[in-house]
């Protein structure tokens, strides 16, 4: 990833371009009873993404905005490109830079499927769509899917920053506008509480293995030896530190220029826990742990979000 991903700063910055021409109520459109931003998906792109084939060996990343789904992409990124590289012999060696897709499955234009269908193995897909809106064959397949989830005071907090420094995104004039939005499900991808129950129903799966933002955070060089295993890379201990030393928050923030343009400044912003603290009050704190309660609680991945440790007061 230190090379410019020119493809993926450039889908961003026309996006960005195209957004800063347009009013508040024109940036998302419902696609299945579910918001999404016009400048970067469309319902043609949904419905061409039907004809992807996923395959066994696929390495997919599924989180919601603003659960860390840059951070952990980067460690599957990396993991990959340093384990085909060691086990590519130079006769087939393959050209990374026209290999390229933007790593978001939902975004791109309607040949990207097709295309996708010729890459090589293996491939690195990240998505924060519902598992009910990938393509059939993720499930049929047996598709390996790393789930990534993160607090839902810290990704609320993320996503309010993220929404009113982005234009892509409609901005809040007020963090307790934002609040209301997010309780309410009015957020690009959907209520992040119907995300987990949804995506709890998965949570078994053989193929499926989860983590927390907040696991990561405290034992990264654990979480990236765990990831690997699961994906059955086997890599060196020096080549496994060497991915956890690049997906360090300060080592991608400096990097980000290269990685995600003007984006970067942006999305890099504070990769901590806890940041909630500084905009709930009171009130809100109550509802949401309610509504944590009633919709999460309980279930194996309200259990594995550790909300009493991250998110009481
Ligand atoms: N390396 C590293 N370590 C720790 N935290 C990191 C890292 N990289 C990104 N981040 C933080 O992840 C948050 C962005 O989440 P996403 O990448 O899922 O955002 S997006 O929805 O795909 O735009 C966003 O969280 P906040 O800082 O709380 O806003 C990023 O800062």
């Amino acid at each position: 990833m230190e090379k410019p991903r020119k493809h993926f700063i450039d889908l961003v910055d026309k996006a960005i371009v195209a957004a800063n021409t347009m009013d508040r109520e024109e940036l998302l459109f419902s696609y299945k009873g579910i918001l999404y931003p016009v400048t970067v998906c469309s319902p043609e792109v949904f419905r061409a993404m039907e004809s992807l084939e996923a395959r066994t060996d696929d390495v997919i990343l599924a989180g919601y905005p603003k659960s860390g789904t840059n951070w952990v992409g980067q460690i599957l990124t990396d993991l990959v490109a340093t384990f085909e590289k060691k086990n590519q012999d130079e006769e087939n060696s393959v050209n990374e830079e026209e290999l390229q897709e933007f790593p978001y499955l939902e975004v791109g234009d309607i040949e990207k499927y097709e295309r996708m269908n010729k890459l090589p193995s293996r491939r690195v897909i990240f998505t924060h769509l519902l598992p009910d809106n990938l393509p059939r064959s993720v499930f049929k397949n047996k598709a390996k899917i790393l789930l990534l989830i993160r607090n839902p005071k810290d990704v609320a907090t993320s996503f309010y920053h993220f929404s009113n420094g982005l234009s892509l995104l409609p901005s809040y004039e007020t963090w307790d506008d934002f609040f209301i939005a997010f309780m309410t499900g009015k957020m690009p991808w959907g209520s992040y509480f119907n995300y987990l129950s949804e995506w709890n129903k998965h949570v078994d799966d053989e193929n499926i293995m989860t983590i927390t933002y907040e696991e990561l955070k405290e034992n990264r060089a654990l979480g990236v030896k765990n990831i690997a295993a699961f994906f059955g890379i086997s890599l060196t201990e020096e080549e496994l530190q060497s991915v956890v030393e690049k997906s360090s928050f300060q080592s991608m923030k400096e990097n980000s220029p290269k990685t995600h343009g003007a984006m970067g400044s942006i999305l890099f912003r504070k990769g901590g826990v806890s940041d909630w603290k500084n905009l709930f009050n009171e009130d809100q704190n109550q509802e949401m742990d309610k509504a944590f309660e009633e919709h999460i609680a309980g279930t194996k991945l309200g259990t594995k979000l550790k909300y009493e440790v991250y998110c009481r007061t």
